[in-house]
């Protein structure tokens, strides 16, 4: 099996909007951060791969099978982690344990057990008692407890804490370890993922704006600071937005090998964050 994961062409429409033509595909032991701002398209992405919505277009394969006609043997293989805590309130670990456990054929109760004791989680402590970040952790727990080959992570950091993050983030490095296993992290804290993505697919507006090597990402873009007077028609054209203040600007470009020669020696060229290759392209794009 070459893919974990792999979408071609997906599309769903909603009254009011559009996901359209979705393409990317994940291999075995690598992380894909899933990044785009609010009401982007990453939530109906996960959902569509989980079977939860309805797709209107498109393929989706999840471990080379398609995802709707082998759905109960590729649930059994995936950890799927939801933004919101969809565990019965009232139940402890202990109990959801027994009643979800039987629903996988590779339940591993020490393996569980050990993620708990990790996670401070008592077995017995009702989920409505658990803060927010207890609650994920817990999660996290079930999802890596059963033998998946792939981790489904819908916004998991969002909210929490950066002790529990650097918890989460350590565990999902453990999980790629091995070379068999992937996981698919949706967010908006780009900055976690600067430090476990190897891809990034960038949605927008229902669009794909690119799924690609991170490290490609960093090759690809620049961040380039200067004085305004520099900023004439055609190299303003050389960037994807830019921000001016009365002192300069910043700008992000695609194009630095044109810019270089172009520009006076005066400016800074620098390596980009995924915040501001995001920031930078989304404001591109609302005012081309
Ligand atoms: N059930 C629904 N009915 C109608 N429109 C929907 C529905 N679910 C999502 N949408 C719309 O689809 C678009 C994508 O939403 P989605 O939740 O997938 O975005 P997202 O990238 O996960 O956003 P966020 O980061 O805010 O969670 C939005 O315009 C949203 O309003």
């Amino acid at each position: 099996m070459k893919h974990i994961l792999e979408i071609k062409n997906f599309s769903k429409r909603y009254q009011s909007s559009a996901i359209e033509n979705i393409s990317f595909s994940l291999e075995p032991g690598y992380v894909m951060g899933l990044i785009g701002p609010n009401g982007a398209g990453k939530t109906t992405i996960i959902k569509a791969i989980m079977n939860l919505i309805k797709k209107d277009d498109g393929v989706i394969n999840v471990f080379g099978l398609d995802h709707i006609v082998h759905e109960q043997v590729i649930k059994d293989q995936i950890g799927f982690v939801y933004d919101e805590n969809y565990f019965y309130e009232h139940l402890t670990p202990k109990q959801i344990e027994s009643i979800i456990s039987p629903f996988y054929s590779e339940w591993n109760h020490q393996l569980f057990k050990s993620y708990l004791e990790r996670f401070e989680i008592l077995q017995n402590q009702k989920i409505k008692q658990m803060s927010k970040g207890m609650k994920m952790k817990f999660s996290i727990a079930m999802a890596l407890s059963h033998n998946a080959k792939l981790l489904i992570l819908d916004e998991p950091t969002a909210g929490l804490d950066p002790i529990v993050r650097r918890t989460i983030l350590d565990i999902l490095r453990e999980v790629i370890a091995g070379g068999d296993r992937s996981v698919l992290f949706s967010t908006h804290i780009t900055g976690d993922l600067e430090q476990i993505a190897d891809y990034i697919t960038f949605v927008h507006q229902g669009k794909l704006i690119f799924s690609k090597e991170k490290e490609e990402l960093y090759d690809q873009y620049a961040i380039v600071k200067g004085e305004k007077g520099i900023l004439d028609r055609d190299i303003r054209k050389l960037f994807l937005s830019v921000d001016e203040n009365p002192y300069g600007f910043e700008g992000l470009t695609a194009h630095i090998d044109q810019l270089r020669p172009l520009l006076d020696e005066q400016v800074i060229i620098e390596r980009p964050t995924l915040e501001q290759i995001m920031v930078y392209t989304v404001r591109g794009k609302c005012c081309d």
